[in-house]
């Protein structure tokens, strides 16, 4: 293991040692590309360009806003749970501090929501500092139509948020948020061990049916200010049922309503908060436009919308380098925006690509698919997406640049467009990645996941398709609809997440309290994948997921995973002992398998570690040597295929 990080300046230098040359690109030729691209230029103008100086500028910098190290060390350290790691690998759980980015305020605010009929009170927990408070952000009603809000001015708002239907409160979907009639009916704080034991599955509730009430708040990404006494959800907290949420969750108040459990009809009132900016005012009564039909080719409409733009009261001083600076700019109208063609459509939304008329600039627009979770309405995995994307400003994690809508308030996410993800590359590919540029993909890939680690964010969906890459071989990471913030100590969570063929050990066997190991498992899937240009572990079904996984590496037993007997998960029936994981990755074949160094294979089975605590993290490999042999990771990496037309993807 090397003394020093392998950082991206560094990276660069092997770069420019590499001499291998893609092997790919010519045989990428009967792609043909039918989109129009208008203005190849402007790619990144929202983004971040893929240089040394600038992703060396962000890990310095922090995250946040200024938070120091050495700070960050002092919180960590004032309490005796903290995760430390040797050699790379998690020491066994001691605990750390509950640390998040996201902490919601806890002074309540009286909000009104205005709808067309009536006036709803909510609500609406104020920032903690002067910065947030000029922030206004995307909110649900009881009716789950999604409104954005107005700057809070005074403790009596008015917010435009339009209520058109009583249809039931905000759907859970993955998130599953409890819903309480009132503070006073909310129950008793249980602690996790009493979750240990529940059944889980598919009506495994998941983390927020922990929390305890669903207030408004607002988001701790929003602002510089990161007093500890801001950033502390334990023990300081008066409220013990509100200080038991997980910090940064969505909350949502609902009084006046249903518990989920009795099913009742959806009287109370929600409202969910995410970071933005500028009141618009739209209504929500139609939750989906067919872009691709009525609106064809162009999201034509008057373009004065967009200049309708409240910069004027944000102190952009106080916003620091967090991505949401380009949601404060206004709301805009997705026409001011011409639709070029659908990318992708996954679960959760449409991705177009689109240009902006204004700018020129070519961007992804992703289509929030209303009405898909389980009680309809606006889902609160794109709410988490939009919060956290928006809250997040790093070169491997994509970046959202605002927030607009169309006429009948379907929501779109203003992405910066690439060009390629990774599994549609992986497809047409005829040969596989050179291992440097393997290299160079996961080099980039790990920073961007210690990049969410350090901010306290699981990914908790990684996978070929949710990485993409563009022309200048940048990676970013999207799709953070499954994501959500943990904290310490570890609460139960569902294990019901990651793709299967992504998805670790520990949540195939059920377990609840997990953690950034997680996503290391799926970063050595991922890894694994780009080397041999196939999923290793494409399982048919949670069993048949194990069993492949068990073949491969052999049946994992209590020395190698110490309290593997206590997960609840059903086992496959199979005996095979051995690590296979050498034969499918040999040194050297004469075959066409896959190669990889000693190093490489070191690396991948520190990734596959079936113990979670032993699986390495991302910091510690990007330490690991295998980036520093030969063949090192390119540096000149590009993609010279045709982007290829959204239906052809
Ligand atoms: N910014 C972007 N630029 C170009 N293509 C994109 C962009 N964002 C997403 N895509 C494409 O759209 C696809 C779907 O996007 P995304 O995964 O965000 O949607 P989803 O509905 O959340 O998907 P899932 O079903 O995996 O949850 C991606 O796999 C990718 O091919």
């Amino acid at each position: 293991m090397a003394a020093g990080g392998v950082d991206v300046s560094r990276t660069r230098q092997f770069y420019k040692h590499s001499k291998r040359e893609h092997d790919y690109c010519r045989n990428g030729s009967s792609v043909v590309e039918v989109g129009r691209d208008f203005d190849r230029g402007a790619r990144h103008n929202s983004g971040y360009r893929y240089s040394s100086k600038a992703r060396d500028s962000v890990s310095r910098r922090g995250v946040f806003g200024g938070r120091t190290g050495q700070r960050k060390h002092d919180e960590l350290s004032r309490v005796n749970e903290v995760t430390d790691y040797e050699d790379g690998v998690q020491v066994p759980p001691e605990k750390k501090r509950k640390f998040s980015p996201i902490v919601w305020d806890r002074k309540e605010k009286d909000v009104r929501i205005s709808s067309k009929n009536r006036v709803v009170p909510v609500t609406l927990l104020s920032p903690p500092c002067q910065s947030a408070s000029s922030l206004d952000g995307v909110a649900l009603d009881d009716a789950s139509n999604v409104g954005i809000l107005k700057p809070a001015v005074s403790g009596d708002e008015i917010l435009g948020l339009e209520n058109s239907a009583n249809k039931p409160a905000v759907a859970d979907g993955f998130v599953g948020v409890s819903e309480f009639s009132s503070r006073a009916d909310l129950p008793p704080l249980l602690p996790p061990e009493q979750f240990k034991d529940a059944d889980f599955g598919h009506d495994c509730v998941e983390e927020d049916e922990f929390a305890q009430t669903r207030n408004i708040t607002m988001s701790r990404w929003a602002s510089d200010c990161d007093s500890p006494k801001d950033l502390y959800v334990g023990e300081d907290f008066p409220d013990k049922r509100r200080s038991s949420l997980e910090s940064g969750e969505i909350q949502i108040e609902s009084s006046g309503g249903r518990a989920r459990s009795s099913g009742s009809d959806g009287e109370g009132r929600s409202l969910v908060h995410i970071s933005g900016d500028k009141f618009c005012e739209n209504e929500f009564s139609d939750d989906s436009m067919d872009v691709d039909g009525k609106q064809d080719a162009d999201f034509s409409r008057s373009e004065s919308d967009s200049e309708d733009s409240c910069d004027s009261h944000i102190d952009k001083s106080s916003i620091g380098t967090q991505r949401n600076i380009n949601m404060l700019q206004g709301c805009r109208s997705v026409y001011e925006f011409e639709m070029i063609n659908k990318i992708n459509e996954g679960t959760y939304g449409i991705v177009y690509k689109a240009k902006d008329k204004k700018t020129g600039q070519l961007v992804a627009l992703k289509k929030v698919k209303m009405g898909i979770e389980k009680e309809g309405g606006f889902p609160l995995s794109s709410l988490r997406e939009i919060n956290i994307l928006s809250s997040f400003n790093h070169p491997s994690v994509v970046g959202v640049k605002e927030v607009v809508l169309d006429d009948f308030g379907t929501v779109f996410m203003v992405m910066e467009y690439m060009e390629y993800d990774l599994r549609a590359l992986l497809e047409v590919m005829k040969q596989p990645f050179s291992i440097s540029e393997v290299k160079c993909l996961m080099l980039q890939l790990l920073e961007g996941v210690k990049y969410l680690h350090e901010n306290w964010v699981l990914h908790r969906d990684l996978k070929t398709s949710n990485l993409l890459v563009s022309k200048e071989g940048e990676l970013k990471i999207c799709d953070f609809g499954l994501s959500r913030q943990y904290g310490s100590p570890l609460k139960p969570y569902t294990p019901v997440v990651v793709t299967l063929w992504y998805r670790a050990p520990e949540l195939l066997l059920g377990t609840k309290q997990y953690s950034t190991a997680i996503d290391m498992w799926s970063v050595g899937c991922i890894m694994a994948e780009l080397v041999a240009k196939e999923p290793l572990f494409p399982g048919k079904n949670e069993v048949d997921q194990l069993g492949k996984i068990f073949q491969i590496l052999g049946a994992p037993n209590e020395e190698i995973w110490p309290g593997l007997k206590k997960l609840p998960g059903v086992r496959p029936n199979i005996k095979q002992m051995h690590n296979l994981l050498r034969k499918k990755f040999p040194a050297r074949s004469f075959t066409g398998s896959p190669v990889l160094s000693n190093l490489g294979f070191d690396f991948l089975n520190k990734l596959l570690s079936y113990d979670p605590d032993k699986r390495i993290t991302a910091e510690a490999a990007l330490k690991h040597d295998w980036f520093r042999e030969v063949p090192l990771p390119r540096s000149d990496f590009k993609l010279n295929f045709p982007v290829w037309h959204g239906q052809e993807r």
